[in-house]
């Protein structure tokens, strides 16, 4: 699955957000990458942990977790603290994976999906696409500020140069409670289906119900755990 959401910071938020991306601390992205990716890591990124980043990472946590399409596509179980990253000319983040296992003891995660939630607007730097090389051809993306694009995290991937600007965006990964990929993919066209029905059909249709159930029992079938 490769997503783009539209909009899932409206202009307002976006804008609270870059306010507070002035105040953050920012170091070397390098020191959080893992083995091979370490070598091919050129960015800078945010604290978040505490300061002003904490309460930003608060916000953006709340956002993301709450958005309902993201929730009906991701099925989390549970998210990655969030990184914020900056990648200026020169910067780029070349092919790498992303480590399977994220965080130590209970907060231990398996990434499912990997996310990317872009906040700066493109045309203001040159370069900076996401390419997610999945089974059926490379995706590329390059979206406006604002949205995010979902992907699995077990497909190669890379951040193209930035040649001109700065690219700033919101980094995360999620496990989800559905771990098998296409069961995902079936729950979120039934999710889909969901919501057109429910802009069709009066609340008490019993297609409702009906549904319903045969969407919870997939969950009960399908979750992990
Ligand atoms: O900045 C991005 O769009 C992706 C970053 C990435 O691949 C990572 O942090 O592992
Ligand atoms: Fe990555």
């Amino acid at each position: 699955m490769f997503l783009t959401l539209s909009s899932v910071l409206n202009a307002r938020d976006l804008a609270r957000v870059l306010k507070k991306t002035g105040d953050l601390d920012w170091q070397d992205g390098a020191r959080t990458a893992g083995g091979r990716a370490r070598a091919v890591k050129r960015n800078l990124q945010a604290n978040l942990r505490s300061g002003p980043g904490a309460a930003l990472h608060d916000f953006l946590m709340t956002t993301l977790s709450a958005h309902p399409v993201l929730v009906a596509a991701a099925q989390p179980a549970r998210f990655s603290r969030l990184m914020l990253s900056k990648t200026g000319p020169d910067g780029r983040y070349g092919r790498h994976v992303d480590n399977p296992l994220m965080g130590e003891g209970p907060d231990r995660l398996r990434t499912d999906l990997s996310f990317t939630l872009f906040l700066s607007d493109p045309a203001t730097y040159d370069g900076g696409d996401l390419v997610v090389e999945g089974v059926s051809g490379n995706h590329s993306a390059k979206p406006a500020a604002g949205d995010l694009v979902l992907y699995p995290s077990g497909d190669i991937h890379e951040v193209k140069p930035v040649t001109r600007g700065e690219r700033l965006a919101c980094v995360g990964w999620i496990e989800s409670r559905v771990r098998d990929a296409q069961a995902r993919t079936t729950l979120f066209e039934l999710e889909n289906i969901r919501a057109s029905l429910g802009a069709k059909l009066p609340p008490d249709a019993p297609d409702h119900l009906a549904l319903d159930k045969v969407i919870s029992n997939l969950v009960r079938r399908w979750s992990a755990g």
